[in-house]
């Protein structure tokens, strides 16, 4: 559990009740605001690490101005704070507005849980490391709390996992690039995690960038600070991702979705090992160590003409293949189990226990989402089951064998919702949030749904 201090301002009580639940396991002080004329007279605004700030209030006409306007006013009140943007994704040219403004960062609604994660740790690194290289002692405890947590478990014992691992231990001791693939959700970013740990720079930060998430405006600010000035609204400078990540591990996720623009910028400084601020003329040296991952096929992309093969040169000194999990059949119920234990935990629900037809419905599946889809499956289950014996109809799979004749044709309105619910819910490897606003309902009304329908059935 991280050790920091987030507030959420959003006046759509179901976006602050998903919000409140998913972060309350993560971070050991939440609070939440449904009203933003609170914002002014809020106490003790600074004393929190992250804002998470909605950018439509629903009172508001939905331009998107409201949530520039309440940014300003955080920033007023508390200019260190990291304020992270909520916006859909038509509001994208807004967000640019928000980080132009100030903000850290921008996350896109249906928001991935994970990504979600992912982007509050990296603003809150960058908090306690926004004065530059120097680190306090506080801050490089601070950093080393996020870069080093305990939970990077890896289950399985798949040849093809231990194959991988024991790969992955040999290349740690080195100090070479690695370009890590897989589909999504196989585990990419864990084992870029393990690689940092069994590393010699496990002490010092491991800072995780989603390359498919920054925009073209706003990369170089990003990725390598800029000064105080050096655009309207850069009121403070800031350190970049690759400075933050000094002495440590930096991992760029997504690599293939960057521009051909963007990925000419990031060779030079992979080249050079050195950043020069946006506004600034000095060059800062930066000693990291690069892992990038990908679900592309970069050498298909180089022979399309996407993708750079200089870039692809410099990143793939080591190249690790992250096995699909229908390719380690052996790990699902290891996986299945070891999620269980977690979250039947984490629900405060005790015993839970997969019965033998519903081991063999997982072993059955093809799992296109992979371990993320697992663990999302379990979760879903442990949530809806009123039993602590998960059965068959406790996951929603579409079998490995599906085919048209297997589909069975709905007799009822309510049956042809749920066989909706599930395709959607199949489609968005299991993200209920992501789900439910494809589907134009709350999460609440989706779980109400799901679990109408299997008592129907
Ligand atoms: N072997 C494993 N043991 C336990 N948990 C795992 C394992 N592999 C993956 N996970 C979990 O599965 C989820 C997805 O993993 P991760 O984010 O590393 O995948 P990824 O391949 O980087 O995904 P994406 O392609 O979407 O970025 C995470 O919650 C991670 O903790």
């Amino acid at each position: 559990m991280i050790d920091g201090k987030i507030l959420i301002i959003d006046d759509n009580k179901s976006v602050l009740s998903a919000l409140e639940i998913l972060l309350q396991f993560e971070y050991k002080h939440i609070e939440t605001l449904s009203n933003p004329n609170q914002i002014p007279s809020f106490k003790n605004l600074d004393h929190f690490d992250i804002v998470l700030l909605d950018m439509n209030f629903l009172a508001g006409v939905n331009t998107g101005n409201e949530g520039l306007y309440w940014l300003k006013e955080i920033k007023k009140k508390a200019p260190d704070i990291s304020v992270i943007m909520i916006t859909s994704y038509g509001a994208i040219d807004l967000a640019v507005d928000a980080l132009k403004a100030g903000a850290s960062d921008f996350i896109l609604k249906p928001w991935n849980n994970d990504k979600l994660l992912a982007t509050l740790k990296s603003a809150y690194v960058l908090k306690k490391s926004l004065k530059g290289p120097n680190k306090s002692k506080g801050n490089e405890a601070a950093l080393k709390e996020i870069s080093n947590p305990d939970e990077n478990f890896i289950v399985g014992n798949s040849k093809a996992l231990l194959a991988l691992l024991s790969l992955t231990q040999k290349v740690a001791k080195t100090d070479v690039s690695v370009l890590i693939t897989g589909e999504n959700g196989t585990g990419k970013e864990v084992i870029a995690r393990e690689l940092h740990k069994l590393s010699s720079r496990k002490n010092e930060v491991f800072i995780s960038v989603d390359m498919g998430s920054i925009s073209e405006s706003l990369f170089e600010s990003e990725l390598f600070g800029h000064t105080k000035g050096s655009f309207t609204d850069a009121k403070q400078d800031r350190i970049g991702k690759f400075e933050a990540a000094n002495g440590g591990t930096l991992f760029l996720d997504e690599i293939g979705n960057l521009s051909l623009q963007l990925q000419a910028k990031l060779l030079s400084v992979i080249q050079n090992r050195v950043i020069v601020r946006v506004g600034a003329n000095t060059p800062i040296p930066v000693d990291i160590r690069l892992v990038c991952a990908t679900n592309c096929s970069l050498h298909q992309m180089v022979a399309d003409g996407v993708f750079r093969e200089d870039l692809l040169y410099r990143i793939n000194t080591i190249h690790l293949e992250v096995p699909s999990l229908r390719d380690r059949e052996k790990d699902i119920l290891l996986l299945a189990d070891f999620y269980l234990n977690k979250m039947s935990s984490k629900y405060g629900k005790e015993d839970m226990k997969i019965n033998t037809a519903a081991q063999e419905k997982l072993m059955a599946y093809s799992w296109p989402g992979n371990v993320r889809e697992l663990q999302h499956t379990i979760e879903r289950a442990i949530i809806l089951s009123e039993s602590n014996v998960l059965k068959p109809d406790d996951f929603l799979l579409v079998s490995k064998s599906t085919t048209a004749t297997d589909v069975t044709e709905p007799n009822t309105l309510d049956e042809m919702e749920l066989m909706m619910i599930n395709r959607v819910l199949h489609e968005n490897n299991s993200n209920y949030s992501a789900a439910a606003s494809q589907l134009g309902v709350s999460r609440q009304t989706l779980y109400n749904k799901i679990k109408k329908g299997k008592s129907n059935g």
